[in-house]
C-alpha cells in the first residue's frame, strides 16, 4: 500500500482517507499554550496538542442542564476517555462534538466547541462535511441491512469519487484497519447482520474510517459484546491511537485505564477532573474521582 494522502478521495491511485500528518484539517497551533488539566495549580502540565477545544459549553434538553460550564482540550492522536456515573452527561458531550444533537428538537448548547478553525456549533457549519471528520461509532454495532462491502463503500459512494478499482481498495484497506478483513474477506457481499457482534462493531469502525475522519467518538462501543471481541476492539484502538484521535465514553474501569492516555470524571454534568490516565488511576486530585475510579459508588 502506498501513502496515505492527507485529503480523503482525491483522485489519485492512493486513496486512503486518512494519514499520520491529518494535514489537511484546520489546526489550533501545536503547544497551545492552555492547559490540558483542570486541576493541580502548580504541578507541571504536559502540553498535549488541541484537536478539539472546549470552552464554557452549556448543553440543555428543554430546560434541563445536562453540561454545565464545560471546558476541556482533547488532545491530538490520543486516547480520551471519558467516565463518570449515569447520566452525568458523557453521550450528550460526543453528541455535540458532531452535532448528532441536531435530531433532538430540545436540545441547545452555547459555548465554545472548535476543531481547529472550524466552529462546530455554529448554525452554518456543514454537518455532513464535519461528520466525516468527527467519525462516531455507538453502543450496539449498527451495519446498515446490506452486504460487508457496501456498508464500507456507503459513505466513500456518497462522498468521493472514486473509480471500481479504488472503491476496493478503500474498502480493504478499512477492513484491514479496523482489524476484521481476515474475517470477511471471502463474504464480502453476504449480509453484514449475519456478522458476529464483535465483527459488527469492528465493521462499524471500518465503516467510520472509511471516509478519513480525523477523530472517532466511541459511546461505549465494546457494552454489547463478549470479552474476545471486547478485547479485539481494545487492541484496535491501540493500534488507531497513532492515526486518528479517540475519544471512548466507557463504564468500564479496566477498560478506561488500559485503553487511554487521558481520562476525564464527569459528575452531574461537570468536569471533576481531566489527567493522564494513569493518574486519575493512582493519585486523583478530587475524593469523587478517587472513589468514583475504585468502585465506590456510580
Ligand atoms: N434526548 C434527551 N431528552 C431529554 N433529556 C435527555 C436526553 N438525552 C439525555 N438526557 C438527559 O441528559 C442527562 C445526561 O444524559 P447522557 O446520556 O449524556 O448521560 P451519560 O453520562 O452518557 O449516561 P449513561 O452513562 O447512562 O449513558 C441525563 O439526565 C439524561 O436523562
Amino acid at each position: 500500500m502506498s501513502a496515505d494522502p492527507s485529503s480523503p478521495g482525491q483522485s489519485s491511485s492512493t486513496i486512503h482517507p486518512t494519514g499520520p500528518s491529518n494535514s489537511d484539517s484546520p489546526q489550533i497551533q501545536p503547544n497551545d499554550p492552555k492547559p490540558t488539566s483542570q486541576v493541580s495549580p502548580g504541578r507541571p502540565v504536559r502540553a498535549d496538542e488541541t484537536l478539539i477545544e472546549i470552552g464554557g459549553l452549556n448543553a440543555f434538553y428543554g430546560d434541563f442542564q445536562a453540561i454545565h460550564s464545560l471546558s476541556i482540550n482533547i488532545p491530538r492522536n490520543k486516547v480520551t476517555a471519558f467516565i463518570g456515573p449515569s447520566g452525568c452527561g458523557k453521550s450528550t458531550l460526543l453528541r455535540w462534538i458532531n452535532r448528532m444533537n441536531d435530531t433532538v428538537p430540545s436540545a441547545h448548547a452555547s459555548g465554545t466547541l472548535r476543531m481547529g478553525e472550524l466552529d462546530i456549533l455554529h448554525k452554518s457549519t456543514d454537518v455532513v462535511a464535519l461528520r466525516r471528520k468527527i467519525g462516531i461509532v455507538f453502543q450496539k454495532p449498527n451495519p446498515f441491512p446490506k452486504s460487508i462491502y457496501d456498508n464500507v463503500a456507503f459513505g466513500p459512494r456518497l462522498h468521493m469519487k472514486l473509480s471500481k478499482a479504488e472503491l476496493d481498495e478503500l474498502v480493504q484497506w478499512s477492513l484491514e484497519k479496523a482489524a476484521v478483513w481476515e474475517e470477511v474477506k471471502d463474504r464480502l457481499h453476504k449480509p453484514a447482520l449475519g456478522l458476529s457482534g464483535g465483527q459488527q462493531q469492528r465493521l462499524c469502525i471500518a465503516r467510520a474510517i472509511a471516509v478519513g475522519p480525523k477523530i472517532l467518538l466511541m459511546d461505549e462501543p465494546c457494552s454489547a459484546l463478549d470479552p474476545a471481541s471486547t478485547l479485539a476492539i481494545e487492541d484496535l484502538m491501540n493500534e488507531l491511537r497513532d492515526q486518528y484521535t479517540i475519544v471512548i465514553v466507557t463504564h468500564n474501569m479496566q477498560q478506561a485505564s488500559r485503553c487511554s492516555d487521558k481520562t476525564a470524571f464527569f459528575f452531574e454534568g461537570r468536569l471533576i477532573e481531566f489527567d493522564d490516565t494513569e493518574r486519575i488511576f493512582t493519585l486523583p486530585t478530587h475524593r469523587q474521582t478517587e472513589d468514583y475510579v475504585r468502585g465506590r459508588f456510580g
